[in-house]
């Protein structure tokens, strides 16, 4: 049983894929917050910027792989290119498994998929993006982009290992800070040249 908050198709916002279509599936639930507003305060990651509680009205409990894998089918718009799907949260990986990876793959996506990094990768991700959580397990130590939200101030980007990554990215934290955290970051990698701004393209164009 799959449970997934939302489905929809739209351009990827972040990282070395930005602008691309995709279907984005987000499952349900996370490590690191119960996804409760009276929770964020006491939470190991506290500025999530996503709702992935429950089941959403364009979500749904899959009871297997290969019903998932005909819904994300199902959303794709495109006609031309490659089909791509992007598996999100909440964390993906606390549900992604080898049956559904090999059924979206049967229908013909390359999997991409966006985690905390908490938990080990199963193999057969096209494109893994590893987003580390400060005060959290770091398990995931190797990818396609780490994304690192910033700042953190115990996970800044003169201390983290990006060494395994093939792109590094730093990604100013959205909220109240969004417009200092923004400038802190341009700063940053204009006297690092290791690591390349990611903005949230989606959130400044109005896409989901
Ligand atoms: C909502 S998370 C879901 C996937 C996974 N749980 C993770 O944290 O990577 C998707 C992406 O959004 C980033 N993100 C979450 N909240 C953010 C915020 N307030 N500002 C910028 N990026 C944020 C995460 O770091 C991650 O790269
Ligand atoms: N358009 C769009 N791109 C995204 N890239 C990563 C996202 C996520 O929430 O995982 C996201 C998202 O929520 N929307
Ligand atoms: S780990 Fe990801 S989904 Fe979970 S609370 Fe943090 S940003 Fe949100
Ligand atoms: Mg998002």
């Amino acid at each position: 049983m799959y449970t997934v908050k939302e489905l929809f198709y739209t351009l990827q916002g972040e990282g070395a894929h930005a602008g691309r279509a995709a279907v984005f599936c987000r499952f349900a639930g996370c490590n690191l917050w119960s996804g409760r507003e009276a929770d964020r305060a006491r939470a190991v990651c506290r500025f999530c910027d996503t709702d992935f509680v429950g089941v959403g009205p364009d979500g749904g409990r899959f009871a297997d792989a290969a019903s998932l894998a005909a819904a994300v089918a199902q959303c794709w718009q495109g006609e031309g290119g490659r089909r791509y799907v992007v598996f999100t949260g909440g964390e993906p990986l606390l549900q992604l498994d080898a049956a559904l990876i090999a059924a979206v793959h049967a229908a013909g996506f390359e999997v991409g998929v966006e985690t905390n990094g908490t938990l080990p990768a199963p193999a057969g991700i096209d494109w893994l993006c590893v987003s580390p959580k400060a005060g959290a397990d770091w398990v995931q130590r190797s990818g396609d982009e780490i994304k690192l939200v910033y700042p953190q101030p115990s996970l800044m980007p003169g201390v983290v290992d990006a060494s395994s990554f093939v792109h590094a990215w730093l990604q100013p934290m959205d909220g109240p800070g969004r417009a200092a955290n923004t400038q802190a970051a341009i700063d940053y990698c204009l006297q690092d040249a290791r690591w390349r701004l990611s903005l949230q393209s989606h959130k400044l164009v109005g896409l989901r």
